[in-house]
């Protein structure tokens, strides 16, 4: 590359970043003007903080078109006048930038990465697309993909946007409307991809920045790790969240067991826990006596059925359908007392017709009944009469709604119910679980929430292979449209509640309307890590095709074998030995033991030097090295070799496991060290 092809870049770059300048100036400016108008100023600001973050990095590539054209291509669109500067990578005419291959040009000639650091420009990378020399491994911008994944990890995700290989973008840009399932194999960038996915979205679809984005992340320590990615490119308002987030007044205090777990997850909860809701609904047996101003009022059976069903062919949630039912059973009531009074009146030659007063006047409790309802009695001569109109009868009607009485009984009858209390009634809990939040979700759901649901106009979930039965029922709610991007893999479902297939998940909620796509190459475990979980895989997922590693780094992992009583001296020791950011997983039995023998603070946070993890903290995690202690431990468990082969694929360079007694059958091909690694 000629120094004056990195000037004219540098002078191009330099231009780009002038008028970033003035565009922030411009919105600063505004900020300042619109004080008196907080919705302009916000918008206003948001616009700074859009500006602000694609400061790094704001242009990386360019294309030189065969017509002639040239497009700089980056973090957002730039235009002078009409003039485009620079393209936003989510706009078509970007797409050849990450697509454009020797045999299927699309009209591309050259396509050059720009490395910057910086304002200034560092390195040129160009690839000529020609035909004739057409020599593909099926990767884009190689060297400059290969710089990205071997740089050393920092504890946070970067994006990924200057280096998005084909497959990548046809996933982020997919133009299907309802769920789209991304399944990949570990490191093949399913998590990235989904967040660029958002990107593209909110650019195309404006629609979605009112509608709301949602991110459902398997713990809050993979939602810090990935924070960063959505606001460095310019998108600010996507909301993230665990399954419990969704749920904030709830507290999480208790861990079920496997099976217990396992149980709360499945579908067949949802039924139970409308038969908990329905069995609350008392029908009698007997007619029940209603005491209303000291008058008894007989309900009969027949008439709490037939107010019952009209309740529930309202459709609604219980306590919404309370009202239909007491709407029912107060209009029964308000009758008899109609009746009774009607049967005072007078005919027209002054006899009481029936039931009345001897001298043919309201008795004392029709009077008292009347004057709760607010019903003036008009008087003549012969004393209070009854003509009762539709007025007088609705407010008798709320004078009986409003008796303590009266709402008593009905309360007996469709007992008001909030969701702890139908979930209880399952299962006696001394606090809530994280298999309960969804339940408790559902509960809510047929109860009748007092607030509103907030919903999505897209919703996308990582490690979606984690969640239960239950689960998907809590984000179907969210999400009405069904517009969602799910990204997994079966091989690390690490939940005994979590999906075994994609289909048998989906199904239920929207038929056959998902659609499938693969994810093939892995850019973070190198092969010679992943070679290494090739006897796990072959174990316990036999014909499943592990994803193809896009480097090899010359690191064999190792496995060194210890004694239960010298596990942790064996770990701590090996960690001074491990350069880079390392994470040592291991079962939650050892992490008390293991933290103390390494001196861990807690609480852990991701940009430590060392971190100690389970694997299901692990989860959707990556470091530069790990440390696996005792393999045969997490075997243990009920999808234990799933959780290992999570634990084996985290590490970008070296990998190595450090095992009690003999080595468990799957990793016994690994090669053994006497001590750590030298
Ligand atoms: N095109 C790319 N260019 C540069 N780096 C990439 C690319 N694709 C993925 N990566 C990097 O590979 C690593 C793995 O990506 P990511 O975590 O998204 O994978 P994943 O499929 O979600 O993994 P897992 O299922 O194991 O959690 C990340 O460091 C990511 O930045």
């Amino acid at each position: 590359m000629t120094g004056s092809e990195i000037d004219i870049e540098q002078e191009y770059l330099t231009a780009l970043y002038a008028r970033l300048d003035a565009l922030r100036e411009e919105a600063s400016t505004a900020v300042r003007r619109a004080e008196c108008d907080r919705d302009a100023a916000d918008v206003w600001r948001a616009e700074v903080a859009r500006l602000d973050t694609v400061e790094r990095g704001l242009c990386f590539g360019l294309l030189e078109l065969c017509d002639g054209r040239r497009l700089h291509i980056g973090r957002l669109g730039l235009f002078r006048d009409d003039e485009p500067l620079l393209v936003d990578w989510r706009a078509p005419v970007a797409q050849p930038f990450y697509t454009a291959t020797a045999s299927a040009p699309q009209g591309v000639r050259r396509r050059r990465h720009i490395a910057t650091r910086g304002r200034t420009v560092v390195a040129l990378n160009d690839e000529v697309l020609d035909p004739d020399s057409a020599d593909e491994d099926g990767l884009v911008g190689e060297a400059a993909l290969l710089a990205a994944v071997t740089a050393e990890r920092t504890g946070r995700m970067r994006d990924i946007v200057t280096t998005l290989q084909a497959e990548q973008d046809r996933v982020i840009r997919d133009d299907h409307r309802g769920v789209l399932v991304v399944q990949g194999g570990p490191g093949t960038g399913k998590t990235a991809v989904a967040l660029h996915r958002v990107a593209y979205l909110l650019y195309t679809h404006r629609h979605l920045r009112t509608r709301g984005v949602l991110v459902v992340g398997p713990s809050r320590i993979f939602l810090d790790y990935i924070g960063q990615v959505l606001p460095g490119l310019g998108e600010h308002s996507v909301m993230t969240a665990t399954i419990a987030d969704l749920c904030p007044d709830l507290q999480v205090s208790r861990v079920d067991p496997p099976e217990t777990a396992e149980a709360k997850g499945r579908a067949d909860m949802a039924g139970r826990l409308a038969d908990a809701v329905r069995s609350h609904v008392r029908i009698p047996e007997e007619p029940v006596d209603v005491e209303f101003e000291r008058q008894v009022l007989r309900l009969d059976p027949a008439a709490c059925r037939r107010a019952a069903r009209k309740a529930r062919q309202s459709g609604l949630p219980h306590n919404h359908a309370r009202m239909v039912f007491q709407r029912e059973v107060v209009d029964v009531l308000a009758q008899h007392l109609v009746d009774r009074m009607e049967a005072v009146v007078l005919t027209d030659t002054g006899e009481a017709i029936d039931g009345g007063t001897l001298d043919g006047r309201l008795g004392a409790a029709d009077l008292r009944a009347l004057a709760a309802a607010g019903v003036v009695i008009g008087q003549d001569d012969d004393g209070p009469r009854t003509m009762l109109d539709e007025t007088d009868k609705a407010a008798l009607r709320d004078a009986l709604l409003a008796d303590t009485d009266v709402q008593d009984a009905l309360n007996a009858l469709w007992p008001p119910l909030n969701p702890q209390h139908v979930v209880s009634d399952l299962s006696a809990t001394d606090g809530w679980s994280i298999a309960d939040i969804p339940l408790l979700d559902e509960a809510a759901a047929l109860i009748g929430r007092d607030d509103s649901l907030t919903t999505f106009g897209h919703v996308v979930v990582d490690e979606a292979q984690e969640l239960s039965e239950m689960a998907w029922r809590m984000l179907m709610r969210r999400c009405p449209t069904r517009s969602m991007t799910l990204v997994g893999d079966l091989a690390q479902t690490g939940n005994p509640a979590g999906a075994t297939s994609w289909d048998r998940v989906l199904r239920p909620h929207v038929g056959d309307r998902w659609r499938f796509a693969p994810l093939t190459v892995n850019y973070r475990t190198p092969a010679e890590i992943m070679a290494a979980t090739t006897d796990l895989l072959a174990a316990h997922h036999p014909g499943m095709r592990p994803p193809r590693s896009v480097r090899a780094t010359g690191e064999e992992p190792w496995r060194h074998r210890t004694t239960l009583a010298d596990l942790p001296r064996a770990v701590a020791d090996a960690a001074t030995r491990t350069g880079g950011r390392l994470a040592i997983i291991s079962p939650g039995t050892h992490i008390a033991a293991l933290s103390a023998a390494l001196s861990l603070t807690t609480p852990m946070d991701l940009t430590d030097d060392v971190v100690l993890l389970t694997p299901a903290q692990a989860k959707g995690l990556e470091f530069d090295a790990v440390l696996i202690a005792d393999p045969a431990s997490i075997l243990d468990a009920p999808l234990g070799h799933n959780d290992l082969y999570v634990a084996m694929t985290r590490a970008t360079h070296r990998l190595g496991v450090i095992h009690p007694g003999p080595p468990p059958t799957e990793l016994s091909a690994m090669r053994e060290v006497p001590a750590h690694l030298p």
